[in-house]
Parts: structure tokens; C-alpha cells; sequence
């Protein structure tokens, strides 16, 4: 307790959630002790039940809502929550990754699922620098695994599709709790300055679609707090928030404007005091920045199509200065993404380029002589996305290694084609999904005398 209390202080957590989560856990704590002390059988199974549909409502935030007022008999199960049930007969495959305060380790479920399972990692700094402090192994354990539980209970009532979901949790009467979530490929920024700007671009626009769904959550204005790569995964190409622990759900309070001051190491920003003595958007400016800083510096400028990079470079430009909010920079992103889809940028492409080429239906290469381009889809072969044949046309006739390219129906995330280029092949297979470029040679000229 004294643990508790002494790092709770120093914790910059919402506080009003914080108290409604100390209370059900309270509450289930004291439902615990109830089973614990009867002895009639059908009475434990009885108060099992209740105890369970308590936590499980709990997670879904309705206490949250009711002002911790329950109404048993009225809730539904959610029959895909992952419980304690679930977890028994479980295969760890491997450690996915930790962090000062958690582990993430990968399972097989029995029916053959994997998930993540995200719980207290007692090697980990927080525990370490509590031992130290308060040599309370006890104490320490039930403070690191409060923050889990507040993680569970954002992930509840946060839910986005560039948040990690949460699957199920399992909490034992030790106070070990344990969530269970779908799984991610912790994210890797080399990996990702390496990727095509198509993918890049996905990341920075999943971001501000989550930035601006955080700046008016059901919970209000939330600022992360640690907001870096590590906090983040990647499931299917798609950003998604993993870690919650530091989440702030009140704007800063303040009396003069002074007190509304934004600091980061190379610089600051100031915002006015409202009338009701707060720093309004605060929060979401505090993302927005760290969204320049951390993601959008690295990965958005670097190979923009030609097109689009003036609008491309007014969103560096606007974040970077904090001039636009989360409202008007995700309105720039979707404008950008609608030119991509929509191939508006390319007008300039000659459609005649078109007519340098044979086409050839219902085929694909093979033997290909396939040459590396940067950056490509594939690491084998030069593999790009396309909008249209003209743009593949435009393409290979820059490569001088090109002489064909082959499109399937393959398509990327914003619907591009895939079309893999080449410097030569040695046959055409039949494939109905596929039609092959192959560049016209000039007719040889011919010496007369
Ligand atoms: N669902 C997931 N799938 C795959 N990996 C995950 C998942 N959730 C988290 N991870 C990995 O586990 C690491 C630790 O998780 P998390 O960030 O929640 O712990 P933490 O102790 O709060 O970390 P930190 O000290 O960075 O705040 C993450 O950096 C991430 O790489």
C-alpha cells in the first residue's frame, strides 16, 4: 500500500479514472473474499458468475459510465472474451518484446489462435527501481500490475482500428493480471524507412486517423504521454497503439497562459489559458508534434511521387509548426491519398507511352533476367505499384535495364496495381490473372548502297 501510494503520486494519471478503477477492483477484490468464504458449493458457482460478469462489464467501462452501480442480471457475456478458461492449455512460442514495465509473449491457443499475452515482466526496470526503493516484492508486483490493469481498461473503452485489440483478460486472486491481445510485429523503423512511400505513407495516415480519433475519444482529449515507435506495432501493414499505460485523459489546467507551455527538447509551444482555466487542445497538440517528430519527419517526405509533394511538404510544414490542427492535417492526408488512388497526379504521363509496348493477355513470364530496383515490394525483383499501364509504360521506359513488365491483379492497400518489371524472360506461361509489356524493338535500319 505504502508502495502504492508513493508512485501513484508521481504519476501523472487521470485521475477520476483512476479512482473508478481503484473502486472495481476493490469491488472485485471483495467478491473474492465472498467466494472464498462459503462453503456451499452452488453458492461459490453462484457468486463465480457474478464475480466474472462484474469483471467482464467492468472492462467494457460500463461501470465507468453508471457511476460503479451494477446491475448483474442484465449483462451479456461477450462470448469471443479471451478469460482465464482459455489460457490453460497454452503454448508460448516466443517472447514478441518488453519494456520498463511489461512482457509480450506469443501463444497458441488450443483451437490454434495466436495471440499476444501482455503481462508484469518482473525482470523489468519498474520492479527493479521498486525493490530497490521499498524492498516489497509483494507491493511492487500489485503497483506494476495496476498499470496493466488501466492499460486493460483503456483498450476497452478505446477502441479504433489503429488500436491494438483486446481480446480477453485473465486476472487470478494473486492480483496477477495478464491481457490478452491480438497479435503485432513490434515496429521497426529501419525496416520501415526501407519500405515504398505507398506503406510509409499508410503509417503516417493510420497515425493521424488515431491522433484524431484520441483528440475527442469517449474518454475526451487523450495525450500520450511516451509517445514513441516502441509503443506502436504493425498487424497486416496497419500502425497500431499498443501501449497505454501512459495516457492522460485531462487537458492541463492553468491559470495564465504561461502555464499552457508545450516543451520539447529543440522546441516549445505556447497555447492561451481558456476562460475555464485549461489548456484547450493541448493534448492533441502534444501528439501532433510527436507524430512530426518520431514518425512523419522520417518516413512521409522521402521518394513522395513528384505530384504530390507540395502537399506532402505543406503538411512537414503546418505539424511541424504546429500550424494546423489534427481536424485540418488528417483533411490533408486524405486529399493526398485521394490523388494516389485516384492517379489525378499523373496527368502529365504521355498516354501515347502506351504505344512503344505489346501487350500480350492471359500470360505470365517466366526464366526472367529480374533486376532490383529501390524501393521494391519484392526484394528479388523490381516490383512496383502502379496506378495504370501508362504509369508502368512511364516506369520502365526510365529503368534502361527494362524491356518488359507484367501486371497481375494484384493490388496494394490503396488499390494500385503490382507490376513487376524486367530485363528479359525466356518464356510466357499461361495465367489468366496476368498480362505482360514487352517494349517493341526498333526495326533494325537497314544499309543501302
Ligand atoms: N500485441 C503485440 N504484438 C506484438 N508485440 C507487442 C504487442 N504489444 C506489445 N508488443 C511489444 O512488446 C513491447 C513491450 O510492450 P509495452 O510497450 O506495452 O511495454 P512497456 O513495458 O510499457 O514498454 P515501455 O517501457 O516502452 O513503456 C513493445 O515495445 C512491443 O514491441
Amino acid at each position: 500500500f505504502k508502495v502504492h501510494e508513493a508512485v501513484v503520486a508521481n504519476e501523472t494519471i487521470e485521475e477520476d479514472l483512476l479512482l473508478k478503477s481503484t473502486a472495481i477492483l476493490d469491488e472485485l477484490d471483495k467478491r473474492r473474499q465472498e467466494i472464498r468464504t462459503l462453503t456451499n458449493s452452488s453458492e461459490v458457482q453462484r457468486f463465480m458468475d457474478t464475480s466474472e460478469t462484474f469483471e467482464q462489464q467492468s472492462f467494457e467501462g460500463k461501470h465507468l459510465e453508471n457511476g460503479n452501480t451494477v446491475s448483474i442480471g442484465s449483462i451479456i457475456k461477450n462470448p469471443d472474451h479471451i478469460g482465464c478458461a482459455q489460457l490453460v492449455n497454452v503454448r508460448s512460442v516466443d517472447v514478441l518484446g518488453s519494456g520498463y514495465t511489461k512482457i509480450v509473449l506469443q501463444v497458441v491457443l488450443s483451437e490454434g489462435h495466436t495471440v499476444a499475452l501482455k503481462t508484469v515482466y518482473d525482470q523489468g526496470t519498474d520492479i527493479r527501481r521498486c525493490l530497490e526503493e521499498f524492498n516489497d516484492p509483494l507491493g511492487c508486483h500489485k503497483l506494476v500490475a495496476f498499470k496493466l490493469k488501466k492499460e486493460i481498461v483503456l483498450l476497452q473503452r478505446l477502441q479504433h482500428p489503429n488500436i491494438i485489440k483486446l481480446r480477453g483478460h485473465c486476472e487470478v486472486s494473486s492480483g496477477d493480471i495478464t491481457a490478452v491481445l491480438e497479435q503485432g510485429q513490434p515496429l521497426q523503423m529501419i525496416q520501415l524507412l526501407q519500405s515504398t512511400w505507398e506503406e510509409r505513407f499508410r503509417v503516417c495516415l493510420g497515425l493521424t486517423r488515431l491522433l484524431h480519433y484520441l483528440s475527442n475519444s469517449p474518454l475526451g482529449s487523450v495525450a500520450l504521454l511516451d509517445f514513441q515507435p516502441r509503443q506502436f506495432v504493425m498487424v497486416d501493414g496497419e500502425l497500431k497503439l499498443t501501449d497505454l499505460d501512459d495516457a492522460i485523459l485531462t487537458e492541463p489546467v492553468c491559470q495564465l497562459d504561461q502555464d499552457c507551455v508545450l516543451q520539447f527538447p529543440l522546441r516549445n509551444f505556447s497555447l492561451p489559458c481558456s476562460p475555464q482555466g485549461v489548456c484547450e487542445g493541448m493534448n492533441s497538440m502534444r501528439n501532433l508534434y510527436n507524430a512530426y517528430r518520431y514518425f512523419f519527419t522520417y518516413l512521409l517526405p522521402h521518394q513522395t511521387p513528384p505530384a504530390l509533394k507540395h502537399l506532402v511538404d505543406n503538411i512537414m510544414n503546418t505539424t511541424g509548426e504546429l500550424r494546423s490542427s489534427i481536424n485540418d492535417t488528417l483533411e490533408a492526408f486524405k486529399d493526398v491519398l485521394h490523388l494516389y488512388r485516384s492517379g489525378l497526379h499523373l496527368d502529365s504521363y504521355i498516354p501515347s507511352l502506351i504505344r512503344d509496348y505489346a501487350v500480350m493477355r492471359g500470360v505470365s513470364t517466366s526464366g526472367n533476367m529480374d533486376y532490383r530496383c529501390w524501393p521494391s515490394y519484392s526484394q528479388f525483383g523490381c516490383l512496383l505499384s502502379v496506378h495504370s499501364v501508362r504509369e508502368a509504360a512511364f516506369i520502365c521506359n526510365s529503368h534502361p535495364q527494362c524491356s518488359s513488365f507484367c501486371l497481375s491483379k494484384q493490388r496494394t492497400w490503396t488499390g494500385r496495381l503490382l507490376a513487376s518489371f524486367q530485363s528479359s524472360f525466356s518464356h510466357l506461361v499461361p495465367d489468366g490473372n496476368s498480362e505482360v509489356y514487352m517494349k517493341k524493338t526498333k526495326a533494325p535500319s537497314v544499309d543501302r548502297v
